[in-house]
């Protein structure tokens, strides 16, 4: 990436004529180049994005033994639930995460924080908005890319999306705010270096900031947060089914500098994956990489990341 800053893509052009055509050429020269945008006028209400974190936030300070009693399944199945600090480690060489997060996902209640009524149906709220954008994005990257399929990253492989059969999660996550000494500082991030996993993501973040790219190796640049917008990246499945023409672009979240007494941060991610048993195949028909089913893919990916989990240890 080559750019300064991260570019803003206007969705307001969408309904005229030809904007699915406009939109899908800067969309897909972004995910080409940058990798990561904020786009405008994307629709979804922001009262719906304000409910998610104000009913999140009475969730994350909910006593410890009641998040703890509504822990994210340990085995590789979609479920909602808790995930504590210390599950999930990122970064290599890994450090310890300063965050804990929520998965919900709309067919699994068994974990819902019921202490807190309203969450479940923001969460439900949110879901449904950020896939009803996140279909006209990918239609237009569709375009953009030249596809003659508009739903090929669409409906036809998230068929079953919100449904047992397909992984998509709303994740909202918290990072605390943390006094630390330089020396500690060192051994503790917020997010570690990553890339996302799936087709697409969706971000909701508040006005903290954090977030960071990868724009050229080893070298990262914020994502300063922009009232208004959402942050897109693709993840690396979307990377594979381009065969490397889109870029999944490597991305952390760290404690403020230079004093690292951070504020408390809170964003909301939307994990889009492609159904289950759908095959992901490389669309340029070259044989670049096997096809793979998403949950084949998901499976490799969560087996790397979690820690002591589905069974396994480090
Ligand atoms: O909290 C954020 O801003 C991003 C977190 C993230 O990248 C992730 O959970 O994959
Ligand atoms: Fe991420």
């Amino acid at each position: 990436m080559s750019q300064s800053e991260i570019p803003l893509v206007d969705f307001a052009i969408y309904h005229e004529a030809g904007g699915k055509e406009k939109l899908g050429k800067q969309i897909a020269h972004v995910l080409k180049t940058a990798g990561f945008m904020y786009v405008k006028n994307h629709g979804v209400p922001q009262e719906k994005i304000d409910a998610v974190f104000i009913a999140s936030t009475d969730v994350f300070h909910l006593p410890m033994e009641v998040k703890a009693s509504r822990l994210r399944s340990s085995k590789f199945e979609p479920s909602c639930g808790y995930v504590p600090m210390g599950r999930e480690k990122l970064d290599q060489p890994k450090r310890e995460e300063v965050r804990e997060s929520y998965n919900y996902i709309p067919y699994d209640d068994q974990r819902l924080p019921h202490e807190v009524p309203e969450f479940g149906m923001a969460c439900r709220d949110l879901f449904d908005e950020s896939w009803e954008f996140s279909k006209k994005f990918l239609q237009c990257l569709a375009v953009g890319l030249g596809q003659e399929n508009e739903n090929v990253f669409a409906e036809d492989s998230h068929h079953f999306i919100g449904r047992p059969g397909n992984f998509t999660t709303l994740r909202i996550q918290h990072y605390p705010a943390r006094s630390m000494s330089n020396e500690e500082g060192e051994s503790l991030t917020r997010c570690g270096a990553h890339t996302d996993y799936g087709t697409l993501t969706v971000l909701y973040q508040d006005d903290v900031g954090g977030l960071e790219v990868e724009s050229t190796p080893g070298h990262f640049m914020p994502v300063t947060p922009i009232p208004g917008t959402v942050v897109i990246n693709i993840g690396d499945i979307m990377q594979r089914w381009t065969s490397d023409t889109l870029r999944s672009t490597v991305h952390a979240v760290t404690f403020g500098k230079p004093d690292r007494n951070s504020k408390e941060r809170q964003s909301i991610a939307f994990f889009l994956h492609p159904d289950d048993d759908y095959i992901v195949t490389c669309l340029d028909g070259s044989t670049k990489y096997p096809p793979i089913s998403g949950k084949d893919y998901l499976r490799e990916r969560l087996y790397a990341s979690f820690t002591n989990y589905f069974g396994r240890s480090e």
